[in-house]
């Protein structure tokens, strides 16, 4: 069967877009798998799965599935392409789509300037809700790994973070700590890794190595999860640039455990293709 998509990217962050509004397709993750392949399928680090809603307050369904066919609770990157594709497609014409994400919901605001603005809910801090096992919630937490202990924050956008502050982000140990703190056992869900380089109260540089996908240009719900471990450690002011290899993302929080983590960033369309299903 031959199914339509997008190709699309937030600041180099890859994605499939697939329309399940007007299109019917069964996925397996060893399909998924597949299709991530830069090789032998489409490539991407997520697939992005826009489907009709389940909750009728709701305006869409946003799925997301990692490189490696795990379905995730929510995509950062991928809800302001989300938000793109949708307006594209003329499957809307609202400037604010509330989609409902396997966590909860987002919701995505065309801005007149074309970058989306991305209301992404607030962050759960206690170890029971990120998951991470820890004797009680912290600011930060001491984590053996790879015969050193690292200090780390650990964060939820929907979907698990930990989240390191190091003097060089381009010199940090991406390649070797980013897989083993992946699966470290104290995170049972896994987790996406963060290294972060405070520059000042306002500016911080960033890499992330994704759960499911490994280092990516850029990482939308990693860098919500960056400034409020920042502000947490008292190091970051309330509205932060964040700066990843593939651009920068405008990030605020006000503080507050109810208050939304607000990004806003730009969304781009690379090509359109057909791929056999
Ligand atoms: N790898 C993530 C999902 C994609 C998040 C990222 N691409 C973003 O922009 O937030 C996870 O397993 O939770």
């Amino acid at each position: 069967m031959l199914v339509r998509f997008t190709k699309m990217h937030g600041l180099g962050n890859d994605f499939m877009v697939v329309d399940l509004v007007t299109q019917r397709i069964r996925l397996s993750e060893d399909k998924v798998r597949r299709l991530a392949d830069r090789h032998m399928g489409v490539g991407f680090d997520q697939l992005l799965l826009v489907e009709p809603p389940t909750n009728p307050e709701m305006d869409f369904r946003y799925r997301i599935y990692n490189a490696d066919g795990s379905e995730v609770e929510h995509c950062g990157n991928g809800a302001r392409c989300f938000a793109r594709f949708v307006r594209d497609k003329r499957l809307t014409n609202k400037d604010v789509i509330a989609v409902e994400t396997a966590k909860g919901k987002a919701l995505l605001t065309i801005r007149a300037d074309n970058q989306i603005e991305v209301d992404m809910g607030a962050p759960a801090l206690s170890p029971a809700a990120i998951p991470f096992i820890a004797d009680g919630q912290a600011a930060v937490y001491s984590l053996d790994v790879n015969n050193q202990r690292v200090q780390i924050s650990a964060v939820s956008m929907g979907n698990p973070h930990a989240v390191l502050v190091v003097d060089d982000v381009d010199h940090a140990p991406v390649e070797t700590l980013g897989p083993a703190l992946e699966s470290h056992p104290r995170f049972p869900a896994k987790a996406n890794i963060g290294f972060m380089q405070i520059i000042s109260p306002t500016q911080v540089k960033l890499r992330v190595y994704e759960r499911g996908a490994g280092e990516t240009m850029a990482c939308g719900t990693g860098a919500c999860a960056a400034v409020v471990a920042g502000r947490l450690r008292g190091l970051l002011g309330d509205s932060v640039d964040v700066h990843l290899p593939g651009g920068v993302l405008h990030i605020s929080w006000k503080g507050g455990k109810e208050d939304s983590v607000m990004m806003t960033g730009p969304a781009a369309s690379v090509f359109e293709g057909q791929v056999f299903l």
